[in-house]
Order: C-alpha cells, then sequence, then structure tokens
C-alpha cells in the first residue's frame, strides 16, 4: 500500500465502507515500507507484525485503522525506542508517551519507528546510530532533520501521516526539504510525557503530512492538557479541521525583512510568489522586522545545550541501555559507556552544555542567553499585536548533498536559522510545501500567536489549494 495518492479521509471511506480491511492495510503498509526502505532507509523499527485495533469504530474515529509512523524518540509499550542512539539501541519501554497513549484510544495502527538524528540534535538525519535517511525526492539528498525518517516516510508514500518532534525546527525543515505539510504546536499544546528529553523548555510533539488536513486530524487526537506535563495548557484544544477550507481575506499577514533577506534566486521568488497569492486573495501584507535574528541560533545552541546537558546525565550505563565491556571500576562504567554509548555530535553538546552552566561561565552564557530569549518573545508578541501570522521562507535553501556539511557543525547548526526563533518563543509554525527548485521542494513558513495554530491551518490550506503541490510526487516512489 501506498498513500501517495490518500489522506484520512480517503481511507477512512474505503474502510467503513469495507472495500478496504484494516488488517490487509496494516500488513500492505508493512509490506511497502520493506520493499521501499532499501533505499531510504527511513525506519528504525517496523513493526512486522503491525496489526489493527480491535472492533475498530469508523464513525467515531477518523484514524481508525490508519497507519501512522512515529519517530524513533517517543516512547512505545512494548516496541523498541532507540532515538537513533547507540546508548538505547536495546531499550524496550515499560509505557507508553501520552502522544501514543491518544492514538491508541483513537485506534489508529502502529506500523514502527522512524529514524532521526541522535537524540534529535541535528539538521539532516546523518547522525543516526542507523546510517542516514536519504529524500526520497533525490536519494543523493539529505531528508534535513531532525525527522527525517518521519518526512521521508510521508513524502515516499509509506504512511499517510507521522508523529515528530521540533526542538529548534526539527518538523518544519524536514517537511520543507520533503515537500510536505509538518506543525510544531505552540508549546504547552501536545504532552512531551514519554518523548525523550532533549532540550525541555523547546521540545514539542508535532505532525507531519502530505495535506495540512491531514495533521489537523492528527493533532485533534494528541493535543490537550495531560496531567503527566505541568508545561501543558488546560485550555480547551478547538477542532483544527474547521480552520479548513477558508479563505484568507482580511488576515492581517507580517512577511519579516530578515527572513526574506535570507534567501535569494529561485527560492526568494518561490516564497515571494506564495505572499503574492495572499494579497491577490485579500490578505493584508504587513512588512515587519525581528531585528534579533541573528542572534537567534547562538541564542538557541547555548540554552538547548545547556538543558540537553542536564537531561542527558540519566544515561549513564546503569539505568539505561548500552554499557561498556571494558569498564573496570564505576567511574570507567560512566566515562566509557558514554563516550562509546553517545555520538560524536551528542558529546558536542554535552560538552558546550555542561561548560555553558559551570560557575564560570554561567552568568556570561546561560543567563544571558535566557534574556536574549526573553527579547525575541517580546518581539514576537508586538508583532502578532497587528497580525494574525508570519510568513516567509522555512528554510534557505533546498535539501544539501549528504556528506556536504556534516563535517561544519556550524553550517549545520544555521540550517536553523529561520525555524529556531518560534521555539524560542515557544509559538506555533508550520512548514508547506511552496514549490520546486532544481527538482527539490521548498518550503513556506507560517507562525502564529501562541494557541492560535487554527491561523496556520487556515493559511497552510489556502496555500495547498492555490499551488497545488500535492500533485507533485517524488518519482519511483510507486508501489
Ligand atoms: N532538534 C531540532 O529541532 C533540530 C536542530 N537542528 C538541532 O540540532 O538542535
Amino acid at each position: 500500500m501506498n498513500y501517495l495518492n490518500e489522506d484520512i479521509d480517503s481511507l477512512n471511506e474505503k474502510l467503513a465502507q469495507g472495500t478496504l480491511s484494516a488488517d490487509k492495510l496494516a500488513q500492505d503498509t508493512v509490506a511497502n515500507i520493506k520493499k521501499t526502505d532499501d533505499k531510504l532507509n527511513a525506519w528504525i523499527t517496523v513493526q512486522e507484525d503491525a496489526k489493527p485495533a480491535e472492533n475498530l469504530d469508523f464513525a467515531k474515529n477518523k484514524l481508525a485503522g490508519i497507519p501512522i509512523a512515529i519517530k524513533d524518540n517517543i516512547i512505545t509499550k512494548d516496541v523498541k525506542t532507540t532515538a537513533a542512539s547507540h546508548i538505547l539501541d536495546n531499550y524496550i519501554p515499560v509505557y507508553d508517551a501520552t502522544v501514543i497513549e491518544r492514538l491508541k484510544k483513537a485506534q489508529a495502527t502502529f506500523v514502527g519507528k522512524t529514524n532521526m538524528d541522535e537524540f534529535a540534535m541535528g539538521s539532516s538525519t546523518e547522525h543516526s546510530y542507523f546510517g542516514a535517511t536519504h529524500n526520497p525526492w533525490n536519494l543523493d539528498k539529505v531528508p534535513g532533520g531532525s525527522s527525517g525518517g518521519s518526512a521521508a516516510a510521508v513524502a515516499s508514500g509509506q504512511v499517510v501521516a507521522a508523529l515528530g518532534s521540533d526542538t529548534g525546527g526539527s518538523i518544519r525543515q524536514p517537511s520543507a526539504f520533503n515537500g510536505i505539510f509538518g506543525i510544531k504546536p505552540t508549546y504547552g499544546r501536545v504532552s512531551r510525557w514519554g518523548l525523550i528529553a532533549f532540550a525541555s523548555s523547546l521540545d514539542e510533539i508535532g505532525v507531519m503530512s502530505k495535506r495540512a488536513k491531514t495533521s489537523a486530524q492528527v493533532l485533534n487526537v494528541i493535543a490537550g492538557a495531560d496531567d503527566h506535563d505541568s508545561t501543558l495548557s488546560t485550555r480547551e484544544v478547538p477542532d483544527f479541521t474547521k480552520y479548513i477550507g477558508k479563505d484568507v481575506k482580511g488576515m492581517r499577514v507580517a512577511v519579516v525583512k530578515e527572513y526574506m533577506d535570507a534567501v535569494d534566486g529561485e527560492v526568494h521568488d518561490i516564497i515571494q510568489q506564495q505572499i503574492d497569492t495572499l494579497k491577490d486573495a485579500g490578505a493584508i501584507i504587513n512588512e515587519v522586522s525581528l531585528p534579533l535574528t541573528k542572534y537567534a541560533v547562538p541564542d538557541y545552541y547555548i540554552i538547548a545545550s545547556s538543558e540537553a546537558s542536564s537531561n542527558l546525565q540519566r544515561f549513564d550505563g546503569i539505568r539505561y541501555g548500552y554499557r561498556s565491556k571494558d569498564a573496570k571500576n564505576l567511574l570507567d562504567v560512566y566515562v566509557k559507556s558514554r563516550s562509546e554509548g553517545f555520538g560524536e555530535e551528542v558529546q558536542r553538546r554535552i560538552l558546550l552544555g555542561s561548560f555553558a552552566l559551570s560557575a564560570g561561565s554561567y552568568d556570561r552564557f546561560f543567563r544571558q542567553a535566557s534574556k536574549v530569549r526573553t527579547l525575541i518573545c517580546q518581539d514576537f508578541d508586538q508583532i502578532f499585536a497587528e497580525n494574525d501570522v508570519i510568513v516567509g521562507p522555512t528554510t534557505t535553501t533546498p535539501a544539501f548533498g549528504i556528506g556536504s556539511e556534516i563535517s561544519d557543525p556550524i553550517k549545520m547548526y544555521n540550517n536553523d536559522i529561520l525555524t529556531i526563533s518560534a521555539n524560542l518563543a515557544g509559538i506555533p509554525s508550520a512548514s508547506v510545501p511552496a514549490g520546486l527548485v532544481e527538482g527539490m521542494p521548498v518550503g513556506f513558513q507560517i507562525m502564529a500567536k501562541r494557541f492560535d495554530e487554527g491561523s496556520i491551518f487556515q493559511v497552510a490550506d489556502f496555500i495547498e489549494r492555490s499551488n497545488q503541490f500535492y500533485e507533485k510526487t517524488p518519482a519511483g516512489m510507486e508501489d
């Protein structure tokens, strides 16, 4: 089964009418993943015995019997969960993340866990203990990261929707690189209980799919208050699908000067075309400035790495996963297990974070970075006082070549320049396909004020219907 021309509605209809059986759907999905994944390496674990839930209720549950891919940093009971790390490569969780519990309640089918950068640290899915994922549009290019496996799985039609996580752009950048929709909801909208923590004040679980409506349907299921996560808002979750199919007349759309200046050539033209489409449809376009954009990347890498150095302390060779075989004493267990179990990029972030938090550096780095973060939040608040959404490019370029940035961490970090500020401010943000440049997809980013994912779905769906990018699919991925 290939999902290139399907969405949740079309599948739900066939399942409800009985022209498609959920058992067969699960089996065919696994068979197709196994057939196509030699080229992509989008999966770390494929559940060969995947089975739908019992007593499926297609009228009540839109997701009943529909296979959803799960990024491998989201904990799944009895199914190996590695965060793409050697240190967790034998970890079988004993409980489900809240998002998984909710998908189970909605009777979704689970077919496996997708590849990613180790502990979500990276922008290319090359930093995986299980090898790099390839971009279905061009196998020599990266799929972006860190949710590159989820993005490639959706873009290649292996699944209709996938969960990802986004700390600094990890849903939106791979969605842009793969020509799909991906949303990072507001911080506090989706429970992080059972998400393997990278940077707890920034991490957010979100959804990736070809069409915005599909993600709205999945977000409807996973969003909302959870006693296990005290950072979650208790406000009511709207039905996000009610924002689909609307026009954009009168919407106030801010275009950030610094974001547009970051792109040139055909990428700039394609982004400008989407803005013109909104304008022609009656949206009010305002040029705005986010002058602190140039500080966003260093700010994020201090805050995120500091939080990571603390969160990753629990992987000590004793409580979880891999333990070095050569350890001769307790200190050896810690040092050798962590040195052998963590990849280079994860070690780099732990060192950077430990340094930024150390006695002599805390004031100069972490405290300073926290102040900059507050200023970035204030800049967004000012813009949203007069605008409904902010739009612009998701990335400065389309997908780059495999191997081309892996040895240059700063270059890799700069991939996040246009996405990171939304995480620092905790606002929702999505990427929707804008067009192709030299055969590779380019993404259009839409941000909104906290808890206004609705406006994002409204604009994204309008853009989708205008440019009809969803008609395009990567070659060679059909059944
Ligand atoms: N996790 C993310 O959102 C990706 C970001 N590129 C990072 O490496 O931290």
